[in-house]
């Protein structure tokens, strides 16, 4: 298995607070990973991190065997970030074409990769309008749209699904597994979901900025011995989602 994201000996502080304390974590190719853990736990801070968004007071970060923040890893990562980075004055399809249009790719390949990002989250109608009278889930679904537009091996989703209806979400996730399985991406996802949890090759469990365990869903609830995903966190986190 190759190692695709390595985080060594993490810590970052924010003033006095410390966000993220010793985190170690290897990352491969054809797997999905879940950070999970508490509001405030530290998995935006890490995962900004992994795109080189922010830097680590102490550690390194490298993506492909490169140490992080580095502008030539971007072609490979997919980001899609908590908060919407659109332009509401552009419609949906100028965002995708503007994001496209940062990447290496020819004109063919751009409008293959709208479509199909589009369809994918059942925005292809929708394209023509101003992304400023979308709904807050069609913006979610066009940031989500854009992080998969440069065919990207690594993806990285901050709370992909929130404001996603079930039926997408479910889409969403079968799309995932198969990029996964049949492309080797190797997908990071943040969620307070524990179905989603459930659906994660491995889980690592975030708290108080440090990884408390990592593991395959069931091996977390053999070492909890807990029914579920919302008992292990609930024991391993001691507070609530
Ligand atoms: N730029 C910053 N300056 C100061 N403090 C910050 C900054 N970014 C994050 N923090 C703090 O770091 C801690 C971890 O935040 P982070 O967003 O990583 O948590 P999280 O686990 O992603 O939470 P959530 O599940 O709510 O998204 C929080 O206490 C937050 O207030």
């Amino acid at each position: 298995m190759e190692t695709t994201v390595n985080v060594q000996q993490v810590s970052k502080n924010f003033g006095k607070k410390t966000v993220l304390s010793d985190v170690n974590l290897h990352m491969e190719k054809g797997q999905i990973y879940g950070l999970i853990g508490p509001s405030g736990a530290g998995k935006t801070t890490l995962v900004k991190m992994m795109v080189g968004m922010d830097v680590p007071d102490e550690g390194r970060v490298e993506i492909l065997q490169t140490k992080m923040p580095s502008l030539a890893m971007l072609q490979h990562i997919g980001y899609m970030a908590q908060s919407d980075a659109l332009y509401g004055e552009l419609t949906g399809e100028e965002n995708l074409k503007f994001f496209a249009s940062m990447f290496k790719m020819g004109r063919a390949e751009q409008k293959q990769r709208i479509g199909y990002a589009a369809n994918l989250v059942n925005l292809t109608h929708e394209l023509g309008k101003k992304v400023s009278a979308y709904s807050g889930g069609m913006k979610r679904r066009l940031s989500l749209a854009i992080a998969l537009i440069h065919n990207p091996s690594i993806l990285i989703l901050d709370e992909p699904t929130v404001g996603i209806d079930p039926e997408l979400r479910q889409s969403i996730w079968k799309e995932l597994a198969r990029l996964k399985s049949s492309e080797q991406k190797t997908i990071i996802v943040t969620t307070h979901v524990m179905d989603e949890a459930e659906k994660c090759d491995r889980l690592a469990m975030v708290r108080e900025g440090k990884i408390l365990t990592v593991g395959t869903p069931e091996q977390l609830k053999l070492q909890y011995g807990a029914e579920n995903l919302d008992d292990v966190f609930l024991q391993a986190g001691g507070r609530r989602l």
